[in-house]
């Protein structure tokens, strides 16, 4: 079921369609649903969130349940065992520590005749955090969003998440929030909870950037809300590429490879190797694992669709081709992966060695894991401290130095024929006072 392609040509094509997978005829339908429901929550708040989580997500609630009590949030803590809360923790640390060293400092420049430059970094005032839900329950994702938030000084962060199945919000999502320092959170999913943090609602307050992933539809949403919110960037449907030689092995290369695909059916998993026995081994490998995967019908879906195998002349054209689709997180299984390193050129996150598996840094290595998919990350970052902060410019003109670059502004005023522009200079500058 897994293709193998060894045509450089065909593996391009391939490797531009799987990049270009969310933007199918399916998906443009899936906008204009969006679209309607973007609308109708900005109308009607409230009452538009409970339709649509009882259309979408198949649950009544009434207004008052929208934020999750503070009695369930003390409950869950009963309901995760000693390891979860210590793995949680561990993970807590690493990410925050991590993201500490990324903080954006504040800087003031005294130069010649007492000009002051700067910037002054701030953080925005409500940010609001999209906790995936409909699938998989993701903790990890909690923690990936509302570290760097808490660490860029963000005052306020609503969190919201789909409103899970019969048992509600899964425990460990709510445990990971109040570890990371959220105590608001909504019960609420989809475009529709993208909505309501974008455009507020009577119980959900309005933010200034939201961040986090989702499926498409939360992706859609993030699109359209951009401009009256920020946000961090279109982290949609998962990709993992790897590249591997003949010293990796094929059964961990087939289960990172379903480690992806399990996300989504639109989630893509791809192998570039100079070696085509290992390429043969990982496709019989990844059929004999997807048998018995407990989330099989899913997977298979996204194996087939956007998964694929290419058999490559050597490392340096999988480079090449690696950078061409700009993958969200990039595996080197080979001998030497610092020697690689320095030819790739767009990648979320890059995992070095045959030890490093992907979910190494999906869970507590430090980084953080929502990253730019579908070709984005030939312009875009991990979510980070910085996306939560923005800055502001500090200048400071003595008398003296208003006089001596005052002729310039002047000039440059007029020639965009801005003339109060040029006055708001030449009346300041000392000896034209009289003149003006
Ligand atoms: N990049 C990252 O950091 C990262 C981390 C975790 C998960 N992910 C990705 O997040 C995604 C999670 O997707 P998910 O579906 O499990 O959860 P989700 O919370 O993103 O989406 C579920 C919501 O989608 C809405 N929805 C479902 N069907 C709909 C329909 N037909 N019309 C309108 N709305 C509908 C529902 O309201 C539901 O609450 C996956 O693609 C996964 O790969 C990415
Ligand atoms: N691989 C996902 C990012 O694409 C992150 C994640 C969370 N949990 C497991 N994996
Ligand atoms: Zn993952």
């Amino acid at each position: 079921m897994l293709r193998i392609i060894t045509q450089r040509a065909d593996a391009e094509a391939e490797l531009r369609r799987i990049c270009d997978r969310t933007q199918d005829e399916q998906v443009v339908h899936k906008e204009a649903t969006v679209r309607e429901v973007l609308q109708t929550v900005k109308r009607q708040g409230d009452r538009a969130l409970l339709h649509y989580t009882a259309e979408f997500d198949q649950k009544t609630l009434k207004v008052e349940e929208l934020r999750v009590s503070g009695s369930e949030l003390d409950a869950a803590y009963q309901q995760v065992n000693k390891d979860l809360l210590d793995a949680i923790q561990l993970a807590c640390r690493q990410i925050e520590a991590f993201h500490r060293q990324r903080v954006p400092k504040s800087w003031v420049q005294f130069g010649t005749d007492d000009i002051v430059l700067g910037k002054r970094y701030t953080p925005v005032d409500r940010a609001g955090i999209y906790i995936p839900g409909g699938r998989a329950a993701y903790p990890s994702t909690v923690l990936m969003n509302a570290i760097p938030a808490k660490v860029a000084g963000v005052p306020r962060i609503a969190m919201v998440t789909p409103p899970g199945s019969e048992k509600g919000i899964n425990p460990a999502v709510l445990v990971a929030a109040q570890e990371a320092g959220i105590q608001e959170i909504y019960r609420v999913g989809g475009a529709q909870a993208i909505a309501a943090l974008a455009y507020g609602t009577e119980t959900i307050p309005k933010v200034d950037v939201i961040t986090g992933p989702g499926n498409i539809y939360v992706t859609l949403a993030k699109k359209l809300v951009y401009g009256t919110v920020g946000i961090d960037s279109l982290a949609g449907p998962s990709e993992v590429l790897i590249i591997a030689d003949s010293g990796a092995n094929p059964i961990h290369v087939a289960t990172d490879m379903l480690a992806q695909a399990e996300h989504d059916p639109l989630a893509a998993a791809i192998l570039l190797t100079p070696d085509s026995a290992l390429a043969r081994k990982v496709a019989a490998e990844v059929e004999r694992q997807l048998v018995n995967h407990p989330r099989r019908l899913l997977t298979e879906k996204a194996i087939a669709h956007y998964g694929l195998v290419v058999v490559v002349s050597s490392l340096a054209e999988a480079a090449e081709l690696s950078n061409q689709f700009a993958p969200e997180h990039l595996e080197l299984e080979i001998t030497e992966p610092w020697d690689l390193v320095n030819q790739i050129r767009h990648a979320g996150a890059i995992f070095l060695g045959y030890s490093t598996p992907e979910a190494v840094g999906d869970y507590l290595a430090g980084p953080n894991h929502t990253l730019p998919t579908s070709g984005a990350a030939r312009y875009a970052s991990a979510l980070g401290v910085e996306t939560f902060l923005k800055h502001s410019s500090l200048i400071q003109y003595s008398p003296t130095a208003l006089n001596k670059m005052g002729n310039a502004i002047i000039t440059l005023a007029e020639t965009e024929g801005l003339n109060s522009h040029a006055d708001s200079v030449r009346l300041r500058i000392e000896n034209r006072t009289d003149d003006a």
